[in-house]
């Protein structure tokens, strides 16, 4: 191949977008110029070539696949549950105001290096406060999912010690996790850190949990998100709002939501006969959690009874169920 056609096909293989004939053809060059005794082109054209696949390998990293997942070893291992997400946004039903701030989030978290380029920093430390079954979880899940990080949840059951001085120490491994590997970390039942509920009855040590925890919130500068959820915002110390950098509050669904949570559980299925209005009526009070599993009941009661339709006394009765489970 002349170099006149080496350019047309390096040309050719760009506007493709080819990367692999892009880098074959420029070796191919290089090779031509150095049988043409031009060794120092050849060579310099041979390291340009070297860098581009370090570069690609780099980007189809960072940007395509997900974070390697490394399951937690020794001690950690009783602190860290590991494990990948595929819930995304899209699978949550919202008000509007809460997707835009997760959805913020998320590109925050992407567009990170650009942020922090201009000494501006992502907002990765986030306090979910609501009911329980309102999504706080789910919303972890999705972050991961959507960010494609690996989804770390906080073991209390091993972080909690009995012994003084333990539960600082174990928390520190935790964040020292947090700085070296990737991940979403979800503290969930967040007050059982610093709350009366959970480690040794003695006030000083639940004091010094919480400040170890404000500390190593504080100087945390890593890339992961870090996100915690309550149930009870109540327990939570005020010092604690101010150190994340975004509280997102949940809350029973609207109307509006519960039929968004109902119709998506139950795709697939004739709703045409549900009266909405019966059915709404009947999810108030009831949180995201249970009018879900309300929807997943009324769909198998479908299955077993062979038909597609879903009939509203069917759901009356499912999401009657679930009220009589939470009372
Ligand atoms: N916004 C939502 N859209 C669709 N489904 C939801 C939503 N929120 C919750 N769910 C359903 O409810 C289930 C339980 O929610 P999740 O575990 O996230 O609640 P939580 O707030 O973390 O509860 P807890 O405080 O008890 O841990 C989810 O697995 C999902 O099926």
């Amino acid at each position: 191949m002349t170099t006149a056609r080496h350019i047309v096909a390096l040309l050719r293989s760009h506007v493709d977008g080819d990367e692999e004939r892009f880098l074959s053809v420029a070796t191919q060059l290089a090779a031509h110029e150095a049988r043409q005794g031009h060794g120092k082109l050849a060579q310099e054209l041979r390291e340009l070539i070297d860098a581009a696949k370090g570069k690609g390998a780099t980007v189809a990293r960072r940007g395509a696949g997900p974070v390697p997942l490394a399951q937690p070893k020794g001690e950690l291992s009783s602190l860290l549950a590991a494990r990948y997400s595929d819930i995304r946004l899209i699978s949550m039903v919202l008000a509007s105001d809460l997707h835009e701030r997760l959805a913020r989030v998320i590109t925050e978290h992407r567009q990170q290096e650009r942020l922090r380029a201009r000494g501006l920093a992502p907002r990765r430390k986030l306090l979910l406060v609501g009911p329980p079954g309102s999504g706080k979880t789910m919303t972890a899940a999705a972050l991961a999912g959507e960010l494609k990080l690996p989804l770390f949840t906080v073991l209390y059951d091993g972080l909690i010690g009995k012994l003084m001085g333990e539960t600082a120490t174990r928390l520190r491994l935790v964040f020292e996790a947090i700085a070296v590997q990737r991940g979403v970390y979800f503290f969930d039942e967040f007050d059982a850190i610093g709350s009366q509920r959970s480690g040794p009855n003695d006030v000083g040590e639940i004091r010094r949990v919480l400040n170890s925890f404000l500390q190593f919130l504080e100087n945390d500068d890593g890339p992961s998100l870090i996100v915690a959820a309550t149930n009870h915002p109540e327990l939570l110390d005020r010092a604690v709002f101010r150190r994340f950098d975004d509280v997102i509050t949940y809350g029973l669904p609207s109307p509006q939501i519960a039929r968004g949570i109902l119709e998506s559980h139950l795709t697939g299925f004739d709703l045409k006969d549900v009266d909405w209005r019966q059915i709404l009526e009947a999810t108030s009070g009831l949180s995201q959690a249970e009018v879900s599993r309300a929807a997943d009941e009324a769909a198998k009661v479908a299955v077993l009874s062979e038909t597609d339709g879903i009939r509203t006394s069917t759901l009356l009765s499912t999401l009657a169920e679930r009220r009589a489970a939470t009372n």
